[in-house]
């Protein structure tokens, strides 16, 4: 299998292992997109971490030697299917973290992008969306999702020009959103993501989706997506633990709730 499913304690793991490269075809988006379902459904996942076998790439994108193989219907069916299958995180209730410790560009960095959160740590590899350099454009969502993350004129540079970032610079420009020293990042991206564990798992997916349904809304329409969420909370078996612990000075156990 190119991508997998698995789950260690109460943290899911979706692991790209399509040697080399991580370079994903048609197959490789069908595999994602079955690792994605398996977590959604996968009630003992609390979290998410999409991350690489490979130590030299987290993904190189697209298989650029499959491209010249493949009817250009067969390039636009993948593009459809990595559109449905990244879509599809944003509205999975849990939170994903992609976990980015090696190079990742084009295709490959769009798949981090469609993920809530990038954790990197300092080492030699980088990050970038080089399509144009290929006569292509960022077509698994880096136009639109690079845009929003970081601002449109910071996006065009990057996608523009095809260059690449270091784990430094990728942080710096907030693609990254922790970067962690060298040889720690599997070990503290386990730690956020069991903490979002043992966290309100309901509430913390509820913050999720009203960020990602409402933030390209008006804002009158937002505060609607808000207001629909916030009130199962009112009576949510987490927030009478979480309001109970407050009044007896204890800790909250909100894994117990579910
Ligand atoms: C255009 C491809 C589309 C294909 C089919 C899907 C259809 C989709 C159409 C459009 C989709 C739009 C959205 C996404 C587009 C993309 O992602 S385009 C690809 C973007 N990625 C790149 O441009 C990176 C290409 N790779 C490199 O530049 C270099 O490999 C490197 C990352 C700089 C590393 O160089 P180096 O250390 O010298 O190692 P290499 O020898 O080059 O690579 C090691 C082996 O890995 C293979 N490989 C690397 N990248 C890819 C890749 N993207 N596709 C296929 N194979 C790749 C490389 O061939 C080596 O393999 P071996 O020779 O067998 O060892």
């Amino acid at each position: 299998m190119a991508v997998e499913y698995g789950r260690e304690g109460n943290v899911g793991y979706v692991t790209l292992n399509k040697p080399p490269a991580n370079s994903y075809d048609y197959s490789f988006m069908e595999e994602l997109g079955e690792s994605v379902n398996e977590a959604a459904s996968d009630a003992g996942a609390r979290a998410v971490i999409l991350r690489s076998a490979s130590e030299r790439f987290f993904s190189a994108g697209a298989d650029i030697k499959a491209f010249n193989q493949n009817p250009p219907e067969e390039n636009m069916d993948m593009i459809r299917l990595a559109h449905e299958n990244l879509a599809r995180i944003a509205e999975l209730p849990k939170v994903f973290i992609a976990q980015i410790g090696a190079t990742a560009l084009g295709g490959g960095l769009e798949m981090a992008l469609a993920c809530d959160l990038r954790f990197g740590a300092e080492g030699e590899y980088y990050l970038g969306l080089p399509e144009a350099t290929l006569g292509l454009l960022p077509g698994n969502g880096g136009t639109q999702r690079l845009p929003r993350l970081i601002g449109a004129p910071k996006a065009l540079d990057l996608m523009i020009t095809g260059r690449r970032l270091s784990p430094p610079e990728a942080h710096e420009l907030g693609i990254l959103d922790r970067l962690f020293p060298a040889g720690s990042l599997e070990e503290e991206t386990l730690k956020y993501a069991q903490g979002l564990a043992d966290g309100a798992a309901q509430a913390i997916g509820s913050i999720k989706l009203a960020v990602h349904r409402g933030m390209d809304k008006p804002l009158a329409e937002g505060l609607g997506i808000e207001r629909e969420l916030v009130e199962p909370l009112f009576s949510s078996e987490e927030s009478k633990e979480g309001i109970g612990a407050f009044m007896e000075k204890r800790k909250p156990e909100f894994a117990k709730q579910t």
